[in-house]
């Protein structure tokens, strides 16, 4: 028995219990028998229980398990190491001692007997403080009785820290494009800021204006500026320059307006030597020439004499120039700007400039409305003068609320480079730290605070009367609501009061 070379418990016993069936023991050699029993044992135990409890220490989460009663038989390592109980302090003791004892709460080997199925859930070690993910599974008999609970303990604390670090690098990089949006936006700002470095205001004339520069800026267009003297038309001019991709290149100023006629010629397309009597020997570049390159403002258009309209015209569209007295035309690579105070279509219509001239300069204006009309840009500019006079002057002088309102309603004839001027002025005579107000404003002005409409003086005295005439006319028809006592009111007859109303376009009620 057991002669077999390799021996196996269940060869064994097999072996036993047929030679047992057979006839009994004593044909079994008892030493044979007692041998062999005890490798059984020991396999046993090998088997069912040391190798089981040492691959159970080798597992990673924690393992619990107690019999259908609730004893605890095992724990592993891992066990151990997560809720801090020692094998000895719950192996062989009941659930509920091991709660009375305070070890651990909420066990859930107790709902497995009691539900008979599985039970997640979710704990914290009392000793340890662990997190873990607890699940409670039944192994079943052959009569479907509890007979085992094994219970996993998963470690969830990392995870869970994990998670918390997960999460919050989620939100740090939402915060971070959030940044990203953020910064591409101010970059888009600083990059409009930049491009309305020196044009100042809030108003939408000038945010057109703005919107305008950062079209055409880029694209090698010509652009006509026009606004009426003083609206920032040179400003706008620089902007396009700064802003083009010519910025490296020349950029040349002409005023036309300026230069007399017979000397414009010359210094916009320059001579040869010898070209016309006082000519320089050596010849002379032209401003065009200059240019190359570059750009070329030519500044109150309006003023260029007929005959050098068509010179301009081919320069245009040719691209190329022939210096006086010169022969050869030569290639040239300038940007043209061209600025006009004046209503250059109506130039055209007295023939006073070239229609053609004027549809190659307009194909991209730009016209830049009065500060009159654009009440809203007169308190930045008026703080950026001061500003700048201040700094000049070594003053801390400011405006108080009262000299704004009447710059806001001041028409400005001469616009920015009239508020300019003012401001100066304003901060030249102050004391260095003055607040200044309506007093010092309104003399300069010559605006009368209190007169109800703000009159300047463009305004006539007619154009003063009626002024009071629609406003007195207006709150006594407001007041009283007929036109009949409207009229004993003012002591006029009705008649003159309803063609009053009528020619200041006030509206009359049913009654009149
Ligand atoms: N939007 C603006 N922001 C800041 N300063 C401005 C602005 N517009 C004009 N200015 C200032 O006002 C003054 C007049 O501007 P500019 O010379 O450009 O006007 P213009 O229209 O070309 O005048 P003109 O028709 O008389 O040549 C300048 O000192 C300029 O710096």
């Amino acid at each position: 028995m057991g002669g077999r070379d390799k021996f196996t418990a269940q060869a064994f016993l097999e072996e036993l219990i047929a030679r047992v069936a057979a006839g009994g023991c004593e044909r079994c050699e008892s030493e044979q028998v007692a041998a062999g029993l005890g490798k059984v044992l020991e396999e046993l135990r090998r088997t069912a229980e040391f190798d089981f409890r040492e691959l159970g220490d080798h597992v990673y989460d924690g393992i619990y398990i107690a019999d259908g009663a609730g004893k605890t038989l095992y724990v592993n390592k891992a066990y151990t190491r997560i809720t801090g109980i020692a094998p000895e302090e719950v192996v062989g003791r009941y659930v509920e001692e091991c709660e009375a004892a305070g070890l651990y709460k909420n066990a859930v080997t107790p709902e497995v007997i009691r539900l008979k199925k599985r039970v997640n859930s979710v704990g914290v070690s009392l000793r340890s403080g662990r997190k873990m993910l607890i699940t409670g599974i039944p192994v079943f008999d052959a009569e479907e009785n509890v007979k085992n609970v094994v219970v996993i303990d998963r470690e969830i604390t990392d995870l869970l820290t994990m998670k918390a670090e997960l999460d919050a690098s989620q939100e740090k990089m939402k915060a971070v494009e959030a940044d990203k949006a953020k910064s591409i936006m101010e970059i888009e700002h600083l990059r409009r800021q930049n491009l309305n470095m020196s044009l100042i205001g809030r108003s939408e004339g000038t945010a057109k204006v703005i919107e305008a520069i950062r079209q055409v800026a880029p694209l090698d267009v010509t652009v006509l500026i026009a606004g009426e003297t003083g609206v920032g038309k040179e400003v706008v001019a620089n902007e396009i320059y700064t802003n083009s991709p010519r910025n490296k290149g020349p950029f040349i100023k002409v005023n036309c307006a300026a230069i007399p006629a017979n000397l414009l010629e010359a210094e916009l397309f320059g001579y040869e030597k010898g070209a016309f009597t006082g000519a320089a020997g050596t010849g002379r570049l032209g401003l065009f020439e200059l240019a190359d390159k570059g750009t070329l403002l030519l500044d109150e258009i309006g003023d260029m004499p007929l005959e050098l309209q068509s010179k301009l015209l081919r320069v245009i569209q040719h691209k190329e120039i022939t210096r006086i007295g010169g022969t050869r035309p030569f290639k040239l690579d300038v940007r043209i700007l061209a600025a006009t105070n004046c209503d250059l279509r109506s130039l055209v219509t007295q023939g006073r400039f070239r229609e053609d001239l004027y549809y190659r300069l307009n194909v991209f204006p730009i016209v830049i409305p009065p500060l009159r009309a654009r009440a809203e840009d007169v308190e930045p500019l008026a703080e950026h003068f001061l500003a700048l006079y201040n700094a000049k002057y070594g003053k801390v002088t400011v405006i108080e609320d009262a000299g704004l309102e009447i710059m806001k309603h001041y028409s400005w004839p001469g616009n920015i480079r009239e508020l300019q001027n003012i401001v100066e002025r304003l901060v030249i005579v102050a004391e260095p730290a003055a607040v200044i107000g309506g007093e010092q404003l309104a003399p300069l002005l010559n605006v009368y605070p209190g007169s109800g409409e703000p009159m300047t003086r463009e305004a006539g005295l007619k154009e003063i009367v009626a002024n009071i005439e629609k406003k007195t006319l207006e709150r006594v028809l407001g007041l009283y609501g007929s036109t009949r006592k409207a009229a004993k009111v003012l002591k006029v007859d009705q008649s003159t009061i309803v063609k009053k109303a009528k020619k200041f376009g006030l509206k009359l009620g049913d009654d009149n």
